[in-house]
């Protein structure tokens, strides 16, 4: 599940090992571009922990935020 703290969203995605983890990273940023929305995001080894805000709003939770969360969402389903 995504959390809403500090006016993010935040979820940490785990998978199998660095390629998975890697993988689902080159999917995100395409869809990041398609939307032209981007993430915040750190990741170490099969961890990936992405935080969403819009930095055009004065970094807070928009609609285009819970948009990218949703098709983040979608590629794991
Ligand atoms: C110029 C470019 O369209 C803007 O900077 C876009 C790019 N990606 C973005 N990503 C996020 N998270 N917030 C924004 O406000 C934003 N704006």
């Amino acid at each position: 599940m995504w959390r809403e703290e500090n006016n993010r969203l935040k979820k940490t995605f785990e998978f199998a090992d660095f390629q998975e983890a890697f993988a689902f990273m080159v999917r995100v940023a395409f869809l990041a571009e398609q939307q032209n929305h981007h993430p915040n995001w750190s990741n170490v080894y099969n961890s990936v922990e992405i935080e969403l805000t819009s930095h055009d709003a004065g970094n807070t939770v928009t609609e285009r935020d819970r948009k990218l969360a949703k098709s983040i969402d979608k590629i794991l389903q």
